[in-house]
């Protein structure tokens, strides 16, 4: 079969930029797929791995060596297909197609790495949940890669806990892709049976679901950890939800609201995040604990990140520059919580 074009035409040469807990999981799900599709995909997809040590070993060796990645995501088969690649620019070395998968508050500074080294028809693709907030200002990533690298930037989001999309079971997810035939590219490079793509041309909608749900899944935590039980927190996920929403419809004009309830990105991911997710487990433990965010990171999680704590901060700053604050009462709930003292049981005196 001839090699399918697309707008860039050509084979795309995939690289992931990211090699944590969903970073793992994807480059095993693109993997196996670019197997079944090599007359489109570049068979060997290099995986950035930000380099550290491993019970005395490089985590890069241990990974090629076991086609497993044993901190963060183990007893999960990666592939032969997926190399590991320590330096960053060897990583994207002849690649086409860049997916961006690390914690939100590493892609400022990785991005600075990778200036002038992309090739200006290079599609790009970020998994990331946050947002970047400086100087007053609040952008999305997928903006912000488009910014540092000059190359058009998709989105991937959904309620797509890392784990159990490793191990194959059902979830959705949507892309968000402006260019419909570059999106449907991104489609077929991710979906399978059991992950299935929707395409939307809402690049906000999509981003900020994943960012503004990761605050609004600690608020559960808390509620989890207050033994407070399932009505509060549905009534925390749907308040959650709404100001997820209005946040996006006042400071990102032309953002979709039906995203937010209609795609995997939206309601989905709130709901698997406020059940299920890292940021819900920590929140909990800060409450039956008394121990800092930091502290749980550092105990609860072996190296994977909490998004959630600081995305709140980062709204507060933003909120509060404008004197909107008191606005999102449940984005400044978590804040505060988090960062100044205010007790997890007087959620209800707040939003
Ligand atoms: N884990 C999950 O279930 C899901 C995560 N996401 C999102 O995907 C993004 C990436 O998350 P994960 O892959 O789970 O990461 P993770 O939470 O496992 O983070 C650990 C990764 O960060 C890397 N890292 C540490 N310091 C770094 C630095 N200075 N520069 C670059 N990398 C550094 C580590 O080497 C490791 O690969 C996040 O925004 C997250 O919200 C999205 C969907 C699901
Ligand atoms: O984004 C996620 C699921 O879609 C994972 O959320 P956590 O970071 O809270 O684990």
């Amino acid at each position: 079969m001839p090699a399918q074009t697309s707008s860039d035409g050509g084979k795309w040469k995939v690289a992931l930029i990211g090699s944590g807990n969903w970073g793992s999981a994807i480059a095993r799900l693109v993997g196996k797929n670019i197997k079944e599709r090599s007359d489109e995909f570049d068979t060997e997809v290099k995986m950035w791995c930000y380099e550290e040590d491993f019970d005395g070993r490089k985590l890069t060796e241990v990974i090629n060596e076991k086609h497993e990645n044993i901190k963060y995501l183990p007893g999960i088969d990666l592939g032969d297909n997926v190399v590991a690649e320590p330096d960053l620019i060897k990583a994207i070395e002849g690649a086409n197609a860049l997916i961006f998968v690390i914690p939100h508050q590493f892609i400022i500074e990785t991005c600075k790495q990778l200036e002038g080294k992309v090739p200006s028809n290079t599609q790009a693709i970020s998994l990331v949940k946050g947002v970047d907030v400086k100087d007053g200002q609040i952008h999305i990533f997928s903006e912000v890669i488009k910014e540092h690298l000059d190359i058009e930037c998709a989105a991937l989001s959904g309620a797509n806990i890392a784990n159990e999309v490793a191990k194959e079971a059902f979830s959705e997810t949507t892309i968000g892709c402006r260019d419909i035939e570059v999106a449907k590219r991104w489609a077929r490079l991710f979906e399978t049976e059991k992950f299935r793509v929707a395409v939307s041309k809402d690049v906000l909608g999509v981003s900020l679901g994943g960012a503004l749900k990761n605050v609004v899944a600690v608020a559960a935590g808390l509620i989890d950890g207050l033994q407070w039980g399932n009505n509060a927190k549905a009534a925390i996920m749907r308040i959650g939800l709404l100001e997820m929403k209005r946040f996006a419809l006042e400071f990102f004009p032309g953002t979709e609201p039906e995203t937010f309830v209609q795609e995997s990105a939206g309601i989905a991911d709130l709901i698997t995040s406020c059940l299920g997710g890292r940021n819900r487990k920590c929140a909990e433990a800060f409450v039956t604990t008394g121990k800092t965010f930091d502290q749980l990171e550092k105990e609860m999680l072996n190296g994977q990140k909490l998004q959630g704590v600081q995305t709140a901060k980062e709204l507060h700053e933003f909120l509060k520059a404008r004197g909107k604050a008191d606005n999102y009462p449940l984005f400044t709930f978590v804040y505060r919580v988090a960062y100044e003292g205010v007790k997890p049981d007087t959620i209800t005196a707040h939003i």
